[in-house]
């Protein structure tokens, strides 16, 4: 769906990109990892020719960037800034409504989306006659995510979209984000710098130094077959999140033991993460959960899981 085949960016002197090559597959949500300056935002917005004049060849949907009107590219594409980006003297309604004024849409039409989405992104209706200001962040930037989805482009572009969120509104936003229908069905290139919100957003990371790509793969891929030691250092402080994020009950099954079943345990998908499975046994007490694999069915508590982790981490 977007690929970049050997793209370089020069700024003057500064190589903002070197010679790299990427392809986002139809409904993948890839993100772009790395330090800062690493050329991520560059790589974005050369995309969708916010920045040009690179070397190298951009394709979406099959065809050559290059080629096409900048206007049209990016009504296929939707974008979320960094900075949210909302006009400040434009109402909620007015902000939305930016894209579908571009494209003639009635009235009529417009003020529909724009309710379905304030009631997807859990905004209120009341909330489309205020301007950014009077808006809280995190309501910033449900707005500018309803702006950049109202003519429900197949592609969507994300800078950093949940960096300006405190801790818990973040982790909040980002639960909603993966839970989104509407962002399931698009193809979602998204910067971060964030490691964790990578692991719990990314099919796949693309993990960026110095202008290159170091590596793409897998969350899981990255953690457990990292390609240098840059990669392998570059997720060391927060491993052990990152591995209960990344292992899944599947993955644990032949370290759980084997009790008697219970036929009246709750039950827990077998492809629930170690983390959300702790997460979930910590908050129900000390009550088993059931976990089945086919027609087999284990029990499991937050000792036997751990144990199970352990086991699997140091077989
Ligand atoms: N318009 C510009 N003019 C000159 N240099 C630029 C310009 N935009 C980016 N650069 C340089 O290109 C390099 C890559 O910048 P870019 O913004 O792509 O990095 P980034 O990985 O998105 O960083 P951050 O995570 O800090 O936002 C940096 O060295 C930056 O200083």
């Amino acid at each position: 769906m977007i690929k970049l085949e050997k793209v370089s960016k020069y700024f003057g002197e500064t190589a903002a990109v070197k010679n790299i090559s990427l392809n986002v597959a139809e409904k993948e949500n890839m993100v772009l990892l790395g330090t800062s300056g690493c050329g991520k935002t560059t790589t974005l917005k050369m995309i969708n020719r916010l920045i040009d004049k690179y070397t190298g060849e951009i394709f979406v949907d099959g065809k050559k960037t290059s080629q096409q009107n900048p206007e049209e590219l990016r009504r296929g594409i939707g974008y979320v800034m960094q900075s949210i980006g909302l006009f400040p003297h434009y109402t909620v309604e007015e902000n939305i409504a930016v894209v579908p004024k571009l494209l003639k849409w009635d009235k009529q039409r417009t003020a529909e989306r724009t309710r379905e989405l304030v009631a997807k992104l859990h905004l209120s209706e009341s909330s489309l006659s205020m301007f950014p200001h009077e808006l809280s962040g995190g309501q910033q930037q449900r707005v500018g995510l309803a702006r950049a989805l109202v003519a429900d482009p197949p592609i969507l572009l994300m800078d950093e979209p949940f960096g300006a969120l405190d801790n818990v509104t973040r982790s909040s936003i980002q639960k909603e984000f993966k839970a989104l229908e509407e962002l399931q069905r698009k193809t979602i290139l998204m910067v971060t710098h964030d490691v964790q919100e990578a692991f719990e957003l990314a099919h796949r990371i693309c993990l960026m130094d110095k202008g290159e790509i170091v590596q793409t793969g897998t969350p899981k891929d990255l953690l457990y077959n990292p390609v240098n030691a840059f990669a392998r250092q570059f997720f060391d402080g927060q491993r052990l999140t990152l591995e209960l994020m990344v292992v899944k009950l599947h993955d644990i099954w032949h370290q759980l033991k084997t009790p008697a079943h219970n036929p009246n345990l709750e039950e827990i998908d077998i492809n629930t993460n170690i983390w959300d499975t702790l997460e979930r046994l910590r908050l129900i007490g000390p009550q088993q959960l059931a976990v089945k694999n086919g027609d087999s069915v284990k029990e499991i508590d937050f000792g036997s899981v751990t144990e199970a982790f352990n086991k699997y981490q140091k077989p």
